[in-house]
């Protein structure tokens, strides 16, 4: 038997400018035009975003060099203070061991950080080196991701698509759009109109039998969730999105028992850990579960909050994210379906999800992309030579 390469040298870079922050983008995106969240009672925060530092953080690299010079990487949100975190804390657990040793490496990377850590940044962090350690396990067996998840279950992924324009991803064959909820509860009574009237305005646009949905960045607050649920429920809204709080899983808890019969509840994009999933399916507060696999704890964390949620019949729809989803959403019957974020400043026309930061990154044609389009080693993906990379710490 051979022995597996051992880590020579963990490096973490910063870009700017799109990437896997997607927030990060130049002016006009529908991405930053007046959509509700938790800021939004502050009027100088409603309009854009990009205002109140969503973009603040930028991408971070993680590249894994093994013994023989292999370089796996991957990109998730976090940039330079994740950057820090990397090169001064993680590294180590990584340098000099095994490169097969992902679950060990993972335990180390976890409880070395967890009285700083748990959530958020450090584990977009974690999440990184994660995935860059699994991209560089398939390179190094010159095997795609999804065949060391356990191989696809279906032949194509079929897609959804994010955007403000869910009328023109239906003629470009997604099976379904998810709007940006534009006015929160600070709005009003008008505010309130306003959105049932964008729902009933895009259900004419669309007919009846396109998904529609609504994605409220946590922005509400429970009774106003409920009123919305129950008001939308009319435009056959399919489900109703990251509506509260993350931390409010009794609010989620109530909001699905008075949701109307049929109409899901979704969240989890910003929750991470087994730990933190585990609350929100023991606690019914969701119908589907939405890790980011750059934001959950990577690719060795997203495959237990699956089986936990497959225990439970609950779905996992991966949160944007790109290939590190399509790897794994090929290889689950408990995701049927995967979410495509629409980058093109006015979501009229599909261009990579990470653009322009890697090249080779699949983009759903006619709303679906073949499992054979994944067929290269590890995440198949490539850097982009012509995205400076920025290097702020050593170790
Ligand atoms: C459109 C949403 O506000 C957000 O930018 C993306 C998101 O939450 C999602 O894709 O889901
Ligand atoms: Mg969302």
């Amino acid at each position: 038997m051979n022995k597996p390469a051992t880590i020579k040298q963990v490096r973490a870079f910063v870009v700017r400018g799109g990437g896997a922050d997607y927030h990060d983008q130049g002016g006009g995106h529908w991405i930053d035009d007046h959509i509700a969240t938790p800021m939004s009672r502050y009027p100088q925060y409603r309009q854009s975003r990009q205002s109140f530092g969503i973009n603040v953080l930028g991408t971070l690299v993680v590249e894994i060099e093994a013994s023989d010079g292999t370089v796996g990487f991957a990109v998730t949100t976090g940039g330079e203070p994740a950057a820090y975190i990397v090169e001064k804390h993680l590294a180590r657990f990584l340098e000099g061991a095994p490169v097969t040793e992902i679950e060990k490496i993972w335990d180390q990377m976890y409880f070395s950080t967890q009285y700083y850590g748990r959530k958020g940044l450090v584990v977009n962090a974690l999440s990184g080196v994660d995935l860059a350690l699994w991209d560089l396990n398939g390179k190094l067996r010159n095997e795609p991701v999804y065949h060391m998840l356990g191989g696809a279950v279906r032949d194509e992924l079929q897609f959804y698509a994010t955007g403000a324009r869910p009328d023109l991803a239906q003629k470009l064959g997604f099976i379904g759009g998810k709007m940006p909820l534009h006015h929160g509860p600070a709005e009003g009574a008008e505010g309130f109109r306003k959105n049932l009237e964008e729902l009933a305005s895009m259900r004419a646009k669309v007919g009846p039998d396109f998904w529609l949905m609504f994605d409220c960045w946590m922005s509400l607050e429970l009774n106003y969730a409920i009123r919305l649920a129950q008001a939308a429920h009319e435009y056959d809204l399919k489900w109703i999105e990251e509506a509260l709080s993350p931390d409010d899983y009794w609010g989620y808890a109530e909001l699905k028992k008075q949701a109307p019969r049929g109409m899901l509840v979704t969240t989890g994009e910003h929750e991470a850990t087994r730990w933190g999933f585990r609350m929100l399916l023991e606690m019914g507060c969701c119908d589907i579960i939405q890790p980011d696999v750059g934001w959950c704890g990577g690719m060795t964390e997203l495959i237990k909050i699956s089986a936990l949620a497959d225990a439970r019949g609950a779905l996992v729809i991966p949160h944007g994210s790109s290939v590190y989803s399509y790897h794994f959403v090929i290889t689950r019957h408990n995701s049927p379906f995967a979410e495509f974020l629409m980058m093109a400043p006015k979501a009229d026309r599909v261009v990579p999800m990470f653009n322009p930061l890697l090249l080779e990154e699949p983009v759903p044609v006619n709303g679906r992309l073949k499992a054979s389009e994944l067929d290269r080693p590890g995440f198949g993906v490539r850097l982009n030579p012509d995205c400076p990379l920025h290097r702020p710490y050593t170790h």
